[in-house]
């Protein structure tokens, strides 16, 4: 569900008008609705609270998805947590005004200052991916005179995701401990100053629609739970990731069938059945993926013998998911085109010099001309905050909708701002 749709023949988020946007902030601008994040949020949160009434859990936004302080803001205030992946992110969750209490921090590779950062701003949980991380972390807590709160992400090898770039889960993928040394880890951990192991967490991939990947891989994790206790170890947390998909081929209509996460929660509820644990749950596109689009406007049309390029202002470090994972996105055009509109088939190109910079191929579109509006739909996850400044291209600009509201979250990078930090070698100057 999401709130773009169109009303008296033009696209509008919430109650405003996109072509208003265009004209006062320029494009190529990413635009969200407040509506659809705190409705995906509720919902989710909803779902999991049911699953154990008296226990209730931690839902941590994983603002890798979309860091945008106005999504940020708009999420600490319902009531979220943070799951973040850098000192920057736990520095920005806690400029967003997540409480450190609600913060965990994952990642493959912590360094030293991260960790001290993370610590001393009292975060709720370190996710530990290594053993060589433990070591760093006791070493670090305990010269802090701290005892930081923390899970092993185990890896369970099992795998699953939209596309092999973004599978987390399997034992060749690069993420947690091994599942055949938790254990060990575990009672290591124990004798250890400076941490306090409180339980385990798994992640096993992005954009998963089914949820059997998701039951094996919390069968095992559940199995684990039970063979710490047994040995002897407090396990008061599993983690339980993120990773659930969202239908990135949308129909027009405001409601797109039943929900992942209603299945979702029911098989969390069966696997984790009398583990008595607080559970934990990273979900990032699940909340902003259809919260948010890519307005562009066409710049040029290139006509070949057997295709037809449209040049559009968005390129792919703006939206880079279809060049990096062949990712499909919707596009709408901004005017709605009439019912017997001729239909062409695009392919849309941004004006980044790389053969890669390709939206789509043959995409059949209402005809469209230069200055025209189009919205690459679902694009609230995983598009701003993988965008760069490649070819020496501004940073886009983002912008929140709230109601018939709406406010630029990030304005447009200036040129001053991308050349102004370059310094010039002494030799050179
Ligand atoms: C540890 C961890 N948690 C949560 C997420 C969020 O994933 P998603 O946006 O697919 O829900 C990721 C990214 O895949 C991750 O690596
Ligand atoms: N960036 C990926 C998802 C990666 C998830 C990060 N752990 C995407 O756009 O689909």
């Amino acid at each position: 569900m999401h709130h773009f749709a169109y009303r008296d023949g033009a696209l509008f988020a919430e109650d405003v008008d996109l072509r208003r946007i265009a004209a006062e902030v320029g494009t190529p601008v990413y635009v969200y609705s407040s509506a659809t994040i705190e409705r995906h949020y509720r919902v989710f949160e909803e779902a999991m609270r049911a699953i154990n009434p008296s226990r209730p859990p931690h839902v941590f936004y994983a603002m890798k998805a979309n860091g945008n302080l106005g999504v940020l803001k708009t999420l600490a205030a319902l009531g979220a947590g943070a799951d973040t992946v850098s000192e920057g992110e736990v520095r920005k969750a806690l400029a967003a005004g997540f409480p450190p209490e609600k913060i965990v921090f994952s990642g493959v590779g912590k360094s030293e200052q991260e960790l001290a950062f993370a610590v001393e701003a009292g975060i709720y949980q370190v996710n530990i991916e290594t053993e060589g991380e433990l070591d760093l972390l006791s070493r670090v807590a305990a010269k802090l005179g701290r005892r930081q709160e923390a899970v092993f992400r185990v890896n369970p090898d099992i795998g699953a995701g939209g596309h092999a770039k973004i599978t987390t889960g399997s034992a060749a993928n690069k993420f947690g401990v091994s599942f055949e040394e938790a254990s060990r880890l575990y009672a290591r951990a124990a004798n250890m100053p400076g941490v306090r192991m409180m339980g385990l967490a798994v992640h096993i991939g992005s954009q998963i629609r089914e949820t059997e990947a998701f039951e094996a891989a919390y069968a095992k994790m559940a199995g684990l739970v039970g063979s710490l206790r047994d040995e002897g170890h407090r396990v008061e947390r599993l983690d339980l990731g993120g990773g659930l998909g969202i239908p990135y081929e949308i129909p027009k209509s405001f409601d797109h069938g039943p929900s992942l996460i209603q299945d979702y929660a029911a098989m969390v509820g069966r696997v984790t059945k009398g583990l008595d644990v607080e559970l934990g749950f990273e979900p990032g596109r699940l909340i902003v993926g259809n919260a948010g689009i890519l307005m562009t406007k066409v710049l040029h049309l290139n006509p070949r013998p057997s295709k037809q390029f449209l040049v559009v202002d968005a390129a792919m470090n703006d939206l880079v998911r279809p060049a990096m994972y062949e990712a499909y996105h919707e596009i709408w055009p901004v005017t709605e085109a009439a019912a017997d509109a001729k239909q062409v088939a695009y392919d849309v190109v941004g004006p980044i010099c790389e053969s890669g910079d390709t939206f789509t191929t043959g995409r059949e579109l209402p005809e469209l001309r230069p200055d025209d509006l189009i919205a690459f739909m679902t694009a609230g996850a995983y598009g701003a905050s993988m965008s760069s400044t490649y070819n020496q291209r501004l940073l886009v600009a983002e912008v929140l909708v709230k109601g018939a509201e709406y406010a630029v979250t990030r304005p447009r990078q200036t040129f001053e701002e991308l050349l102004g930090t370059d310094r010039a070698p002494p030799w050179l100057a």
